[in-house]
């Protein structure tokens, strides 16, 4: 089948390439020429584990193409995906600016039928504005051409994306006429040998699945978050409450760790848009306030932690930072808790060595103009004189560091660890003092 996805993100670039590399012909679209020219020079614009070799390996088949032409990925393709940005807005809703303007020139050229779809999380009612805008245009036109408008929410993660995408839970479709679901069917059909992975709905479920998904991700850490900030009142221990809990099948062990609060491009802008959509139609969500709320003040608690060890003076002091990344294996820093930690250092007059694997790159962009942030090159550059160590990305190479090195290393042998990677008693065993999530201290 022939292929079109606009949109050459996270989304768009994974979708495509594993559409390509299971037989179709498919046509990446981007409006971003640097993008574009990247990807055309064999490199990719983002670091996503095994993506680099499936598009080179689907580019040197020929079925993976990429082009900033709009036009052309319309006359292409049976099935075109939108899969662009959806940020929130102003007011926390989604902004659909780019997936109108996408919908709009689609009307512009469209000649045949062709199944449009939105794969770019949406809110309920957005599928109709898109079948609406495409229609104005061809109205524009006075020309008759028939076209279905389907919601194909993406639930993959990053980090993991190749494989969520390949060996997928579930796939949500929505559609209103039977010609949309069999071209979508026979699309998937690999994707489902398996066992049957389909679940085939009316529109404005499948797009409040995508929001009810992700809100339902978000409230169990926020639960288990706010969990953690009893426990530690309570001298419980959250990780030992975590397993008694997930032990329990209707519970589960999935989404349960504490943290340092959850970030990334998807849970903090979904929630909001959800909770908006809600009040826009005269609902107060109060739970999805409350995981909001909950998750905005959990990124304070390892800063609330440091300023109570140091007496609330932090002037002049040096932090490590290992992790920077919303979550390992990626390099996406978008609402990245290490940068309220961060701003909240910098704020206090302390500055900051960081290290990250892969997302050093991308915070140097947004740390650029600060000189109280630098960037180390491996983890015992970051550690060396600093005055502490903070842990906020739970990287496996983090996990069993040198601590004979690490205590020689840092001015104040304490670990702040807001991901719960270490044991309380080895570290205290090793001679440091150890600030967890939820543990009692
Ligand atoms: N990142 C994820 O893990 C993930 C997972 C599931 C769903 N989603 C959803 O998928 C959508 C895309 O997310 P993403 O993370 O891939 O975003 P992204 O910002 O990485 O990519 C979006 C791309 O769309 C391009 N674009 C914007 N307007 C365009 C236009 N008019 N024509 C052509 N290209 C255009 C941008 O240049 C960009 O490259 C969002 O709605 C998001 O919520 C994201
Ligand atoms: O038990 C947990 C699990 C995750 N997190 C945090 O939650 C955030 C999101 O993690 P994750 O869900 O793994 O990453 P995303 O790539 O943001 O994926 C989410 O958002 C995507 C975009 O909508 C969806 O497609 C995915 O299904 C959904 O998991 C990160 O900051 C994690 O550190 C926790 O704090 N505790």
């Amino acid at each position: 089948m022939n292929i079109s996805i606009v949109g050459t993100g996270y989304v768009g670039l994974v979708t495509g390439t594993c559409f390509a590399d299971v037989g179709n012909q498919v046509l990446c679209v981007d409006n971003n020429q640097s993008k574009i020219d990247l990807l055309l020079d064999g490199k990719i614009p983002i670091y996503e584990p095994g993506l680099e070799e499936l598009v080179s390996s689907n580019i040197a088949q020929q079925r993976l193409q990429f082009t900033t032409d709009i036009n052309r990925a319309v006359a292409y393709a049976d099935i075109i995906f939108i899969a662009v940005g959806t940020p929130p807005d102003e007011d926390g809703s989604a902004d659909l600016s780019h997936v109108l303007a996408v919908a709009k020139a689609i009307g512009q050229t469209l000649t045949d039928y062709r199944v449009i779809v939105t794969k770019s999380t949406v809110p309920v009612g957005t599928a109709a504005k898109v079948r609406k805008a495409v229609q104005a245009e061809l109205d524009a036109r006075a020309v008759n051409v028939e076209f279905s408008v389907a919601s194909n929410p993406e639930f993959l993660k990053e980090g993991a994306a190749i494989d969520d995408f390949m060996k997928p839970d579930r796939v949500v479709i929505g559609a209103d006429d039977d010609r949309a679901v069999e071209l979508l069917r026979s699309l998937y059909a690999p994707f489902n040998r398996n066992h049957e992975r389909l679940i085939v709905m009316d529109i404005p479920s499948a797009e409040l699945t995508k929001y009810a998904a992700n809100a339902m991700l978000a409230t169990k850490i926020s639960f288990m978050n706010e969990l953690s900030n009893l426990a530690e009142r309570l001298d419980a221990d959250i990780e030992l409450v975590r397993q008694g809990i997930g032990s329990d099948p209707r519970i589960g062990y999935h989404f349960i760790y504490p943290g340092c609060g959850y970030g990334g491009s998807c849970f903090p802008k979904d929630v909001q848009a959800l909770h908006r959509t809600a009040r826009q139609h005269g609902y107060n969500a109060r739970i999805l306030d409350a995981v909001e709320a909950v998750n905005q003040d959990q990124k304070s608690v390892l800063l609330d932690k440091i300023d109570a060890h140091f007496d609330g003076d932090l002037s002049g002091k040096t932090f490590a930072i290992w992790g920077l990344a919303f979550k390992p294996n990626t390099d996406d820093m978008r609402e990245a808790p290490s940068r309220v930690i961060i701003d909240g250092l910098l704020a206090r007059g302390a500055k900051v060595k960081a290290y990250d694997p892969v997302a050093t790159e991308e915070a140097s962009h947004i740390y650029q103009q600060q000189q109280d942030v630098a960037f180390a090159g491996d983890l015992y550059s970051a550690t060396a004189d600093a005055d502490g160590l903070i842990v906020v990305t739970e990287w496996k190479a983090f996990r069993s560091p040198d601590f004979t090195r690490l205590k020689s290393q840092l001015r104040t042998p304490v670990i702040f660890d807001g991901r719960n990677i270490y044991e309380p008693a080895m570290l205290a065993q090793a001679g440091f003092k150890y600030y967890g999530i939820g543990r009692s201290n």
